[in-house]
């Protein structure tokens, strides 16, 4: 078996927004100014500011919206939507892809990219404002890249920042300021999201908010006994099948989650770190919830999704049961990282 990835022990919150300042500046890029996505030539002056040869490039993506890609020199990539900031491929040096994005996903900004790693916040939802909240439905700005650490194995990222705006505003009148960085390890894809509240340290107030990494992941036909959620066995859970706004708690007393009888949708509380979906195919995908979250969404929607159901199961890494609060001048820092895992050698 391989081992659990223990919870991490909280680092110091980061000074906000966050460089990489402890790495070495061989082949490093962090360049300090932002660049708006709505700026003329996007994608030229994404590159010319921010892109490192080989490692992070911007293009247009689906729908001509922006995107930057990653490229590990083991051949793994990753591609990031600006709009949503929304991660909608992790690709292994195979080219096997990890990610899932419906077929039905709109790439015009109509709405949230249906797919990928979409980000909810302020709000997971059902609640007050849209389901999700904003995060998912608005261009993010890049403020860095990097591909630092080892000049032999570097790590490339790129770090985006939502301020609020008039939108935002409408739903969500709090002073905060959010920073999302994917890096693309040799094995892994790191997601790191910072919420800052930007009130004055003295007088302000706290913000609170609920949160989550809304993960796609692809299977081989979720119906699939091969097919099933671990890491949950024992938990008390939400089940929101039942109903949405009003859950009935219960419990996981069968070690796996299996899919393809019914819909599932469930917030498991106060999780461990770690959750790992087998896709059916002899992987299975480790998500690990390194910092901040507190709790695990499993969905899968059922024939309510006819077309691509059976296709992909969302393993969310979240904080949705307790708000999260941060007092003013503060960060809140959460941390989730995916690793393929080769079930049969590793006795998972
Ligand atoms: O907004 P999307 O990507 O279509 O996902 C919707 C689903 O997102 C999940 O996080 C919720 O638990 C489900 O209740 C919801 O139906």
């Amino acid at each position: 078996m391989r081992a659990n990835g223990a919870r991490a022990s909280p680092r110091a919150a980061p000074t906000h927004p966050r460089h990489k300042k402890h790495r070495a500046p061989s082949i490093r890029a962090i360049r300090a100014s932002a660049i708006g996505p709505s700026a003329k030539s996007t994608i030229d002056a994404l590159n010319e500011k921010f892109a490192i040869p080989g490692s992070v490039t911007f293009e247009n993506g689906r729908g001509d919206l922006p995107t930057a890609l990653l490229t590990h020199k083991n051949g793994s990539t990753s591609r990031v939507y600006l709009f949503g900031a929304t991660v909608t491929s992790w690709t292994q040096p195979s080219g096997d892809e990890v990610l899932y994005v419906r077929p039905d996903a709109a790439f015009d900004k109509t709405k949230p990219i249906g797919g990928g790693a979409p980000l909810c916040f302020p709000q997971f939802g059902p609640g007050a404002m849209q389901q999700h909240g904003f995060a998912r439905n608005v261009d993010w700005e890049v403020i860095g890249t990097s591909a630092d650490v080892n000049p032999d194995d570097p790590e490339p990222a790129v770090m985006m920042r939502l301020k609020p705006n008039e939108y935002t505003r409408a739903m969500w009148d709090e002073a905060f300021e959010a920073t999302y960085e994917v890096t693309l390890r040799r094995e892994k894809l790191k997601m790191e999201l910072c919420v800052k509240n930007t009130n004055e340290e003295t007088s302000g107030k706290a913000i609170d908010f609920t949160a989550a990494i809304h993960t796609y992941i692809e299977v081989t036909d979720c119906a699939n006994a091969g097919v099933f959620a671990r890491g949950l066995s024992g938990k008390t859970y939400l089940d929101k099948n039942v109903d949405a706004n009003d859950p009935p708690k219960k419990v996981q007393d069968s070690r796996d989650v299996f899919f393809g009888l019914d819909l599932v949708d469930r917030v498991y509380l106060d999780t461990e770190p770690e959750t790992l979906l087998h896709v059916g195919s002899g992987a299975a995908v480790s998500v690990e919830n390194t910092a901040g979250w507190t709790d695990t969404v499993i969905w899968n929607p059922h024939t309510n999704m006819k077309e691509c159901y059976k296709n992909f199961c969302c393993v969310e890494s979240a904080a949705v049961s307790r708000p999260v609060v941060v007092a003013p001048g503060k960060v809140w820092r959460a941390e989730t990282n995916l690793t393929v895992i080769d079930v049969v050698s590793n006795d998972v």
